[in-house]
């Protein structure tokens, strides 16, 4: 059974360009995140594929859980789980083709009734955000931290907190019942393998 809490890192195709996406991804995984999000928005099936499948394996051996974003398909060729947003298809189809024991979350930005859909249609976890100023997505509706309290008693399933997150605003979502912090830039907008593991470490530590 997985475990859902701690640091849930997510890729991002143009902030790992240049060969960094495993070595960058593997930092993360050493340095503690349990979860790992392929997020990739590029239309290239081929490589897509390849790079899934690769961090699928450094998961596996890292004893993690591997996530793909918007591409039911893709999960479900690979076996993994899946993050749908409110546009990217039905959580019970995904539900439904994947199986009782996979991972999938659904994007809730700051209605409490769509958590209340999506656990309905068989979400593992309920995300909120953005709760703070994104260089990944800044467009992204704006959650509050309130917002988490009233999640936190409405709903059994863990809850991830996302949108420019970083190691100084992480507690203060943990300690308004974030199950997982979920992290682009703040992890991975590093100079090298060996500060993306030492920035993993960190915000990892803040669950013990
Ligand atoms: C953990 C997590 N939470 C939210 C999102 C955002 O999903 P979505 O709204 O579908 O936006 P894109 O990521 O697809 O641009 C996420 N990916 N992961
Ligand atoms: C992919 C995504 N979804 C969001 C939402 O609010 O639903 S915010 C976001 C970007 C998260 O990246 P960063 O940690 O760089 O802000
Ligand atoms: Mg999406």
């Amino acid at each position: 059974m997985t475990s859902l809490r701690g640091l849930y890192a997510i890729t991002d195709t143009p902030l790992l360009a240049g060969g960094k996406l495993l070595p960058y991804a593997e930092a993360a995984l050493i340095g503690g995140a349990r979860l790992l999000q392929y997020r990739d928005k590029s239309g290239d099936a081929v490589r897509r594929f390849d790079e899934a499948q690769a961090l699928a394996e450094l998961c596996r051996r890292h004893g993690a859980t591997l996530i793909i974003n918007d591409d039911l398909e893709l999960a479900a060729r690979l076996g993994v789980g899946l993050h749908l947003g409110q546009t990217d298809g039905s959580l019970a189809a995904a539900r439904a083709r994947l199986g009782s024991e996979a991972v999938i979350g659904g994007t809730c930005h700051a209605q409490l009734e769509l958590a209340e859909r999506a656990v309905a249609e068989g979400a593992s976890y309920i995300a909120f955000g953005r709760f703070f100023n994104s260089n990944t997505k800044p467009g992204a509706p704006a959650a509050t931290v309130e917002l988490l309290d009233q999640a936190r008693t409405r709903f059994a399933q863990p809850i991830v907190a996302i949108g420019g997150v970083t190691l100084e605003t992480a507690p203060g979502l943990i300690a308004r019942g974030a199950s997982m912090i979920a992290v682009i830039h703040a992890l991975f907008a590093a100079d090298s393998a060996l500060e993306v593991q030492d920035r993993a470490r960190a915000f990892a530590a803040l669950f013990d």
